[in-house]
Order: structure tokens, then C-alpha cells, then sequence
């Protein structure tokens, strides 16, 4: 919104020339909202370096500092010092960051006292019922079955074994993970369901529990098991945030350019890093040398048929790129971005149309046929990652607008000047 209440409008900036640049993003959302929420229930004081500030990194700290644990930020709000306390009674906003609405109630059943969850007008349609549901059947006294809704916490939970169906999002399992060790008898989650999204996220969530000294087994399909006892403080450094590298990287993709993205990590379990094979395959030079992501683009982009299943979150950058393609792509295994901010199959599908496009929503994803687009508005629908997509058709058509850009703090705060500075070939 502007400041009269109307909303703003940006125009996207052309790529007058391939572009060329380095670009170094902040650090990973996913990466911080997990340690902030591990931190809160170690057992001594620990240090986050690199942590993402945004928009859904700031409501975690927000509802992590309402219910007891002591948060102070340096060296630009970066490095976070977490000071973990009696978890109390408190109020949690949650905006529209998923991770905040399904990774801290299972902690707030924790606290002694009633945790109020409300968010954004927008967050009240996003899943949250299945979370809800499960924490009732490990034992704890919810009122309500989407935002807003209390969790009436007794100051410990029994724990043990439950099933869900995770199909509808990953959250609803690293959710009640994070928390488990903490729960009297730990807590085993079995999926049964159609198959469960953004695995990635999973093995993230695994990894930093057992980095924090939590024994979890996985040896069973679809069936995790955290063992109860300490979550160990201990001081995380958290790495660049991949997803938000895409749209970067893919500029390179559509101009024809060159983008390097640094400190790219070796292994991770980001979904950001199925980037480099997707681009490859649309023809892209993708090289990963000392530590530096770089991405050239080709001359002509092959049109891409993919199972973006593991790896939803880039579904609006790799559509942006499609539409540029010299064939038809087709993005399958995202029925479940239905539930994302908004309902992104349609808002992808209505926008590129909206220029123009050829773009056929699937059961399970899209269907993008790439024809000559025109200048127009580019809606966001409070969506970071789609306000990103149309800033990437902005650099090949004349006249894009694209509404609200300032969504994009909710994951990636001076998105704008990033980009300005990525056009005019700013090496960082
Ligand atoms: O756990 C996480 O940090 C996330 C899991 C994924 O959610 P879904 O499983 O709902 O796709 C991803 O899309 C989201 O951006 C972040
Ligand atoms: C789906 C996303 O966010 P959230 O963590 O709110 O689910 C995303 O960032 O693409």
C-alpha cells in the first residue's frame, strides 16, 4: 500500500543489456525461524551470525520474546544472542509467515498459560487445522482450528505418537519436530496421505535437531521419531537464503546475462539449490567455483518439463522464466501452492494471461505456453515470491507494474535496490 491507502505500483526495470553482476543475499528464513525456535529451548544461551531481518523472521523473534525467551540483536540485527526463559502466557502475530503459525504452537502448549495466534486477513485461509489437530492428540488444549485461534498451554506436554496427513504442507511436520524433544515421551509422526511436499524442509528441520544433540530416527518411510531429552545450546551460522537467490539467478536466465550469488553452499538442504539443475536443463551455463554460484544464460531458453514437488518455493521464479522459453513448460507436483500465500497456480496463471500469456492451470501445477507478452499490471497478492516473478517478465517486457513490491520484506527487505544495483552490474 502507498501511503494514501492506495496500492503502489513499481515499474519493473528493463535489462537494457544482459545484466552482470554479483549479488550476496542475506540469510535463509527457513535456517533462521528454525534456529530462533531451537535456541528458545536449548538449555543455556546460544548465537545466531547471518540471521535473516524480514518481515517473517522478525514476527518469529515477536512471538519467541511474547512468550519469555530473551532476544538481543547486533551488528545490524544480524547476530541474534537468544537467552532462553520460562515460557509464558503471550500473544503471537504470525502475519503470513508459515513458519511462524505452524512451528510455534507446538512450543507455546510448552508454556504456562494461554498463547493467542492471530495474522494476517490473508493467513486465515493458509492450513493450519492438521497442526492443530495433532497437537490435541499428543495432549494439548487448543481452542480453534485456523488463525486466530489459543493454545492454553499447561507448561508441559505428554507427547507420544501421532498420525497426519502432511500432503496439504511440510510445516505441518518440522512443526511438531522442533518442539518434540521437549515434549515429556518426545513425539513420533507418521504421514499417511498423498505424498508429503518440500522434503527438503523436512531434512532441514532433522539436520538442525540433530546438530543440536537431539536424536531423531528416520529410518522408517514417512515416519520420523524424536527422541525426548535436552536440545543443546549451540551457536548457529546461518547461510545465504537460496529461494531468494532465484530471481536473481533467473535474470541472468532471460537476459541472456551473467549473475554470481557468493558463499553459495557446498550441500545444504535448501530447495533454493534445485535451481542450479533446473536452469542447466533450460540451458543455462550454471558453475559452482570457490564458493560462488554463477549463472550465464543462453542465447535461447529450452522450455522445461519438471516435478517441482521437493521444491514448490521456486514455482513462481521458473514460471517467470518459462514464459520465455522457445517451447512449452509444464510444472507438476504443486497442487499444494494452492495453500501458499495466496493460491499461487491461479495468481501465476491470471497474471502472465493478464500480459498476455498463454498459461493453463493443472490439477498439480502449470501448463505455460510462451508467447509474445505486453506491458500491464502485475498483481502480487501480498506474495513475496510473486511481487519476484513479475519484477523477472519486467526485465524483458516494456510497461511491467507491478503492485506492492514492498510484499517482498517478508522474506527479502530492499528487494528493489538489490535489483537496481544487480541492472547496474554492482559486483558485491
Ligand atoms: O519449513 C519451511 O521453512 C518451509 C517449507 C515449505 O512449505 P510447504 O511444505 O508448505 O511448501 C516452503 O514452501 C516454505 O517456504 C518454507
Ligand atoms: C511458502 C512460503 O512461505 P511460508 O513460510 O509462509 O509458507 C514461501 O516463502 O515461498
Amino acid at each position: 500500500m502507498g501511503e494514501d491507502g492506495r496500492v503502489s505500483l513499481w515499474r519493473a526495470p528493463r535489462a537494457v543489456n544482459a545484466v552482470d553482476a554479483s549479488v550476496a543475499l542475506p540469510g535463509s528464513k527457513s535456517i533462521t525461524n528454525r534456529a530462533l525456535i531451537l535456541a528458545a529451548l536449548a538449555d543455556g544461551p546460544s548465537t545466531i551470525t547471518g540471521a535473516l531481518r524480514s518481515r517473517d523472521t522478525d514476527l518469529m523473534i515477536g512471538a519467541l520474546r511474547a512468550v519469555g525467551t530473551a532476544i538481543v540483536d547486533r551488528d545490524g540485527g544480524t547476530t541474534l544472542d537468544v537467552t532462553p526463559g520460562t515460557l509464558r502466557s503471550g500473544s503471537v502475530e504470525c502475519g503470513l509467515a508459515g513458519t511462524v503459525m505452524r512451528f510455534v504452537p507446538s512450543l507455546a502448549a510448552l508454556a504456562v498459560g494461554d498463547v493467542h495466534f492471530d495474522g494476517d486477513e490473508q493467513a486465515r485461509v493458509r492450513p493450519m487445522g492438521t497442526v492443530l489437530d495433532a497437537l490435541r492428540g499428543l495432549g494439548a488444549d487448543i481452542d480453534g482450528d485456523g488463525l486466530p485461534f489459543t493454545v492454553r498451554g499447561k507448561g508441559s506436554v505428554r507427547g507420544g505418537s501421532v498420525t497426519i496427513d502432511a500432503s496439504g504442507s511440510s510445516q505441518f511436520v518440522s512443526g511438531l519436530l522442533l518442539s518434540g524433544a521437549a515434549f515429556d515421551e518426545g513425539v513420533v509422526v507418521h504421514h499417511d496421505g498423498k505424498p508429503v511436499p518440500s522434503m527438503p524442509h523436512i531434512d532441514m528441520t532433522v539436520d538442525m535437531l540433530r546438530a543440536a544433540g537431539v536424536s531423531v530416527d528416520t529410518s522408517e518411510a514417512n515416519t520420523w521419531r524424536v527422541a525426548p531429552g535436552t536440545i543443546k545450546a549451540h551457536d548457529v551460522t546461518v547461510e545465504p537464503d537460496l529461494s531468494n537467490a532465484t530471481p536473481f539467478l533467473a535474470a541472468a536466465a532471460v537476459t541472456g546475462g551473467t549473475v554470481s550469488v557468493p558463499l553459495w553452499p557446498a550441500t545444504t538442504t535448501q530447495a533454493g539449490d534445485a535451481i542450479r539443475g533446473i536452469l542447466e536443463r533450460m540451458g543455462a551455463d550454471v558453475s559452482l567455483t570457490d564458493g560462488a554460484l554463477t549463472v550465464h544464460g543462453p542465447e535461447r531458453l529450452a522450455g522445461i518439463d519438471v516435478d517441482l514437488h521437493d521444491v514448490g518455493e521456486l514455482a513462481p521464479t521458473i514460471a517467470a522464466v518459462a514464459a520465455f522459453a522457445a517451447g512449452p513448460s509444464y510444472l507438476r507436483g504443486i497442487a499444494h501452492l494452492r495453500g501458499h500465500e495466496t493460491d499461487r497456480l491461479a495468481a501465476l496463471a491470471t497474471e502472465i494471461n493478464g500480459l498476455g500469456g498463454s498459461v493453463t492451470e493443472t490439477d498439480d501445477g502449470l501448463r505455460i505456453e510462451p508467447v509474445p507478452l505486453h506491458s500491464g499490471v502485475w498483481r502480487s497478492y501480498a506474495d513475496h515470491r510473486m511481487a519476484t516473478a513479475g519484477a523477472i517478465i519486467g526485465l524483458v517486457i516494456d510497461g511491467v507494474d507491478v503492485e506492492d513490491i514492498g510484499t517482498t520484506a517478508k522474506t527479502l527487505p530492499g528487494f528493489e535496490s538489490l535489483w537496481d544495483r544487480m541492472l547496474t552490474g554492482v559486483r558485491s
